[in-house]
Formats: structure tokens, sequence, C-alpha cells
């Protein structure tokens, strides 16, 4: 019943939370990005890229931007893991694909990975931003080419945006942050997501109601006032 309650009372005044799901090909730099992200947003130091290891199950970092709550939940992006993605996509607001833009042989993959993700009907209308990562290694190629490898013109039914990073530097960051921000705050499936929230509390305030009357029966049958 407190739980419930308190759960209620969180909902109703608490900030405007969004879940972002990092994705890419193994190596793309999706966890060098996740640590530098705690560091630029929070009092917490993130790992430095030295002590980064391949991802196997799920790095969570949670940082405040905009007035508004951002949980990161960054998965591993070898192959043989990248079935579990789509555990995720149900509860994300929106995609934040990392591209290796200094690794030219490994674009197909990351291009094919990417569609897959597209594809997928728990995604719909999800907002994407792409971070061609790595942009302080010579021969990093642009955000624009990075767009146009993966054809973001074409994605006409969701918000979309290549942005050129270095999770290494932190330069290009921030401003993906704010575009994602912008882009989830004013997009339907933000309004759909709420929606299925909202159903969600009306049911646990039902839940709260019954529990309340139960308990009001039982002080009259026992007569405890
Ligand atoms: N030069 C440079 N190297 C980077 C950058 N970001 C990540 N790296 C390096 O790229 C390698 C892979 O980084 P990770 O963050 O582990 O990559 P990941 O995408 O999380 O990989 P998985 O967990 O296997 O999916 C590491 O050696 C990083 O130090 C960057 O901005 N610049
Ligand atoms: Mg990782």
């Amino acid at each position: 019943m407190f739980s419930l309650l308190y759960g209620l009372w969180k909902y109703l005044f608490s900030k405007a939370e969004f879940h972002v799901l990092i994705l890419g090909i193994d190596k793309a730099g999706k966890t060098t990005l996740l640590e530098k992200l705690k560091t630029l947003y929070s009092d917490f130091e993130g790992l430095p890229p030295d002590r980064i290891v391949p991802t196997v199950g799920l790095n969570i970092g949670r940082i405040e931007a905009h007035k508004s709550k951002l949980i990161f939940w960054d998965l591993g992006g070898q192959l043989g893991l990248r079935t579990i993605w789509e555990k995720y996509y149900e509860e994300a607001h929106a995609i934040l694909y990392v591209v290796d833009a200094a690794s030219e042989s490994r674009l197909e993959d990351t291009k094919s990975a990417f569609e897959k993700v597209l594809r997928h009907q728990d995604l719909q209308g999800a907002p994407v931003l792409i971070f061609a990562n790595k942009q302080d290694l010579e021969g990093a190629v642009s955000a624009k080419e990075i767009g146009t490898a993966l054809n973001l013109k074409e994605l006409e039914e969701r918000e979309s945006m290549a942005m050129a990073i270095s999770a290494y530097d932190g330069s290009g960051i921030r401003e993906g942050v704010t575009w994602l921000v912008d882009a989830m705050r004013t997009c339907k499936r933000t309004q759909e997501l709420k929606q299925r929230a909202d159903a969600a509390v009306t049911m646990n305030m039902h839940v709260i109601k019954d529990d309340t009357s139960v308990w009001r029966k039982e002080r009259i049958k026992n007569r405890v006032w």
C-alpha cells in the first residue's frame, strides 16, 4: 500500500523521465560515451576509457539535463548479444545509435544492424540520434557522411539527426543531448508511452481504493475506531 501511494506521488510530482537506449555494434564507443555523459552531466566522474571493458550485460547511467531525467541503457554490441536489444525497445523513448566513424571496414555491419533496429515494430516513432564517434581520430568521416551511409533522410516517420562527437574529449555530446531531449519532449511516441504509464497508475489507484474499502469493512466488522 505504501509503495503504491509513493509510486503515485512520485509519478505526479517528479520531472519528466526519458529512457534512452544506446545501441551500435561492438567497439563503436557506447560505454565510453555513457561514462563521458556521467562526467559531463553529474557530480559523478565516469570511468576513464582504459578501465572500460566490452559490455556483456547492461550498463545504466542516470543524468539530468534540460529539466529532464535521462536514463541511458547501454547494451553490448557483439554479434551474439544483439538479440538482447529488442527486450528494451518497448520502454525506450529514443535510440542513440553510436557509430565508429573512423572504421570504414565496419560500416556495412553498422548499417545492417541499424536497419534491423529501425524495422522493429516496438520502436515505431522513436527519435533516432546517430553519434558519429571518434572524431578525434584522423580519417574519421563526418556526421553527414555517416547519415548518408545510413540513409537517414529516408526516415520520414520519425525524427532523426546525425552528429559528430568524440566520447574521448566530449566534443559534440552536449549538442546531441539538447537535440535528443527536445525530440523526446515533442514526439508522439512519448505521448503514447505516457498514456500507457497513466493507464498503469489508474489501475494502481483502483487497487489502492479496493484496499482501502477492504480496510474500512474490516474496521466496521471489528469496531475499531
Ligand atoms: N579514439 C577514440 N577511441 C574511442 C572513442 N570512444 C571509444 N573509443 C575506444 O573504442 C574502443 C571501444 O569502446 P567501448 O566504449 O568499449 O565500445 P562499445 O561500443 O561499448 O563496445 P561493446 O561494449 O563491445 O559493444 C575502446 O578502445 C575505446 O577506448 C573516441 O571517442 N575516440
Ligand atoms: Mg560497451
